[in-house]
C-alpha cells in the first residue's frame, strides 16, 4: 500500500517554523493586509458602478458621498487601495519565501547530519541512487510544498476567507445561497486530494528505482562495455522509464482534473447566484448596487480558489516527499555514547567474537586473539574468511553478536565509538580520496592541523616531495576520487592523513593494486614509517610483512585457526604452510 501523509507530517514540518516565529508573524500580517485591501475592492466596486450609471450618492463604510464628489474620491481611494495591496503582496512574498528557504535549510541538515551518522549496514540496505533521488528530487518537492504553502495557501486562504465574510456582510441570504455549491465543492476536492497522494508515493518510488538503475549502469559503464551490455543495459532503463511513465501519466492526468473541476463548480455557483440576484433586483432595484459588490467579491474569489487548487497537487507531492524523508532520517542509529577510551597502552583482547550481517551470514564465528599493545599482527586468509568484517568490528560499524572485544580490559562495546575510532586509524586498500584539495584531504580526520602539521606528515608519509612539486602545492585540486594523481600518490596521501591522526592503534588493509617499482619503495617505507612505534593489525597481501610481524594470524571461515610466528607457524605446516604454497601472499 502507498504511504500517505499522515497529520504527524504536517506538525513535524509546521515544527520547522517554529524558530523564525517573528518571521511567520510578519509575512502573515503582510497577508491579512492583502486580503483585507482585497475585499475593499468589492466594497467600493458595487457602490461606485452603480453611481456612475445612475448618479445617485452613494454610502461607503457608513459615509455619505454626493455624486460630484464621488469622480474625484473614489478613484484616488481606489489608487490608495491597490498601493496598499501591492505593498502587502511583495511584503508577504519575500518575507514567506525567506521563511521557506530557512526551514528547507534546516531539514537538509537535519536529514544528512542524520544518515552522517548511520553505519555502513544502512547504506547496504539502500541503493546509493536511492539516497541521491532523495536530496535531488524530494527534496526539492518538500521544498515548493513548504514555499507554497507559505506563499500561496496562506495569502490565498486569508483572501478567501476575507471574500467569504465580505459576501456574507453584504448579503447573508444571497451568500447562503451561493456558497450553499462549497461542500459539494470540497467533495471532489479531497476525493482528488486522496488519489494524488497515493499517485505521487508511487511516482516517487519509481523514480527512485529509475535514477538507482542509471546511477549504476554509468558509474560502471566501462565493465557494461566491455562485456557488450549496453543493449541490455538500455532495455532495463527502458522498462524502469516505461513504469515511471505510466505512473506519471496517472499522476498528471489527475492534476489537469482538479483546476477544471474546481473551475466550472465556482462558475457553476457564480451563475446561479447572478440568477437568483436578477430576480430579487427586479422585485427591489435598491438591491442592484449591493448586487454589484457581492458578484464582484465572488469574482474575486475567482483567482485564489484557482490558485489554491492548481498547486493542490504538488503541495500532495511534497508532503508524501517530506513523510518518505523523515522516514528516512527516523531511522535509528547507533548512539555514540560511552566511556571515552585512551591510547591502547596494553592489549587488544578478542574473545570468541561473532559477526552477522544484516543479511543473516556469519561472518565471524569466535575470533580469539590477543594483540599486545605496539605489536604488529598480521591477517592472512582465503578471500571471504572474515578479515574485513573485524575491522568493521573494531570500528564500531558492525556490532559483535557474540563474545567480547576488550580495550586494554575494558569491554569496546561500553566504549564511546567516536572515541575509539579517534584512537584508531584505518587505511583501506583502496586509497579513499575526496575532489578538493590536498590540504582538504589530508584534514578529514584532523581539521584543525596547521600547514607545519601537514607537511610534517607529508615528509614521514614520503609524499613531501611530490606534493612541493605540484603547482599548487597543498592548495592543488585533487580531482574526483583523487584521479589527478597517480595510485602510488594516492596511497602516500592517505597514509600522510593517517600521520596526522597520531592514532595508537592502525588497521591496515595493505595494498595490492599494481605499482612500479619507485611508487612502491616510496609508498612502503611510508608505511614502515606508519607502523612504527603503533599497534598494527594488518590484513597481509606480501610475503615481507607478514615475515616482519610479530604474530600471524591465520583467519580461515570467520575463526583464527592458526597463530604464531613466521618460524612458529612454517615448522608446525598447518594452514600457513599450506596458504604460503597457494600464493595467498606474494613473495
Ligand atoms: N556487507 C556484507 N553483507 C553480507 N555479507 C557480507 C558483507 N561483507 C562481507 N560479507 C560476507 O562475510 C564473509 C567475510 O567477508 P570479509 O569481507 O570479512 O572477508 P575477507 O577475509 O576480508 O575477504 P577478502 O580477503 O576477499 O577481502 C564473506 O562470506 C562475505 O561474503
Amino acid at each position: 500500500m502507498a504511504p500517505r501523509p499522515s497529520p504527524h507530517v504536517y506538525r513535524r514540518l509546521l515544527g520547522y517554523l517554529r524558530p523564525y516565529r517573528p518571521l511567520l508573524v510578519a509575512g502573515v500580517s503582510a497577508s491579512l493586509v492583502a486580503a483585507a485591501a482585497t475585499s475593499a475592492y468589492a466594497w467600493v466596486v458595487g457602490p461606485l458602478l452603480r453611481a456612475v450609471l445612475t448618479g445617485d450618492p452613494i454610502t461607503v463604510a457608513g459615509v455619505s458621498l454626493p455624486g460630484d464628489a464621488l469622480l474625484e474620491r473614489l478613484p484616488l481611494l481606489v489608487v490608495l487601495v491597490a498601493l496598499v495591496k501591492a505593498t502587502a503582496q511583495f511584503l508577504q512574498g519575500g518575507l514567506m519565501q525567506r521563511l521557506g528557504q530557512r526551514v528547507m535549510a534546516d531539514l537538509r541538515g537535519f536529514l544528512y547530519g542524520r544518515l552522517l551518522g548511520q553505519p555502513p549496514a544502512f547504506f547496504e540496505r539502500r541503493h546509493s541512487g536511492e539516497l541521491l533521488t532523495r536530496f535531488t528530487s524530494e527534496v526539492p518537492m518538500v521544498e515548493f510544498a513548504v514555499t507554497q504553502a507559505l506563499t500561496s495557501y496562506i495569502k490565498d486562504g486569508l483572501q478567501i476567507v476575507a471574500l467569504l465574510v465580505t459576501c456574507f456582510l453584504i448579503d447573508a441570504k444571497l451568500f447562503l445561497f451561493t456558497f450553499i455549491v462549497v461542500p459539494v465543492t470540497v467533495l471532489p476536492i479531497n476525493r482528488f486530494a486522496r488519489s494524488l497522494k497515493k499517485v505521487a508515493a508511487r511516482s516517487q518510488q519509481r523514480l527512485g528505482a529509475l535514477t538507482a538503475l542509471t546511477a549504476e549502469q554509468l558509474q560502471n559503464l566501462p565493465v557494461v562495455q566491455a562485456f557488450g551490455g549496453q543493449a541490455r543495459a538500455a532495455e532495463a532503463f527502458d522498462v524502469e522509464a516505461e513504469r515511471y511513465l505510466a505512473e506519471m501519466r496517472r499522476s498528471l492526468f489527475l492534476r489537469g482534473a482538479v483546476s477544471p473541476t474546481v473551475e466550472l463548480l465556482g462558475i457553476a455557483g457564480v451563475a446561479m447566484a447572478v440568477a437568483w440576484g436578477a430576480r430579487a433586483v427586479a422585485a427591489d432595484p435598491a438591491l442592484a448596487g449591493r448586487l454589484l459588490s457581492f458578484m464582484a467579491a465572488a469574482l474575486l474569489l475567482y483567482q485564489p480558489v484557482k490558485s489554491l487548487s492548481g498547486t493542490l497537487s504538488q503541495v500532495m507531492t511534497g508532503l508524501v516527499a517530506a513523510e518518505r524523508l523523515f522516514a528516512l532520517a527516523d531511522e535509528p542509529a547507533p548512539p555514540d555514547v560511552g566511556e571515552p577510551a585512551g591510547p591502547l597502552s596494553k592489549a587488544l583482547v578478542l574473545e570468541g567474537v561473532r559477526a552477522t550481517y544484516s543479511d543473516g551470514r556469519e561472518a565471524l564465528r569466535g575470533v580469539d586473539l590477543v594483540v599486545p599493545a605496539g605489536a604488529r599482527v598480521a591477517l592472512v586468509g582465503p578471500s571471504g574468511a572474515g578479515k574485513t568484517t573485524l575491522f568493521s568490528v573494531l570500528l564500531g560499524f558492525l556490532p559483535a553478536s557474540g563474545g567480547r572485544v576488550l580495550w586494554d580490559g575494558a569491554p569496546l562495546s561500553g566504549l564511546k565509538p567516536s572515541s575509539v575510532r579517534g584512537q584508531v586509524a584505518w587505511v583501506p586498500q583502496e586509497p579513499v580520496l575526496f575532489s578538493g584539495t590536498v590540504r582538504h584531504n589530508l584534514r578529514l580526520g584532523k581539521p584543525e592541523a596547521t600547514d607545519e602539521e601537514l607537511w610534517e606528515a607529508l615528509r614521514l608519509a614520503h609524499a613531501e616531495d611530490f606534493v612541493r612539486s605540484l603547482p599548487g602545492g597543498l592548495d592543488e585540486p585533487v580531482g574526483e576520487r583523487g584521479g589527478r594523481l597517480s595510485g602510488g600518490q594516492r596511497q602516500r596521501l592517505v597514509l600522510a592523513r593517517a600521520f596526522l591522526c597520531r592514532p595508537s592503534v592502525l588497521l591496515l588493509d595493505e595494498p595490492t593494486s599494481a605499482l612500479d617499482a619507485a611508487s612502491e619503495a616510496a609508498v612502503g617505507a611510508g608505511l614502515t614509517a606508519l607502523m612504527k612505534g603503533r599497534t598494527v593489525l594488518v590484513i597481509a597481501h606480501r610475503l615481507s610483512t607478514v615475515r616482519d610481524a610479530d604474530v600471524i594470524a591465520v583467519v580461515e571461515g570467520g575463526r583464527v585457526v592458526e597463530a604464531g610466528t613466521h618460524a612458529e607457524l612454517l615448522a608446525r605446516r598447518g594452514r600457513y604452510t599450506q596458504l604460503l604454497g597457494e600464493g595467498a601472499v606474494a613473495a
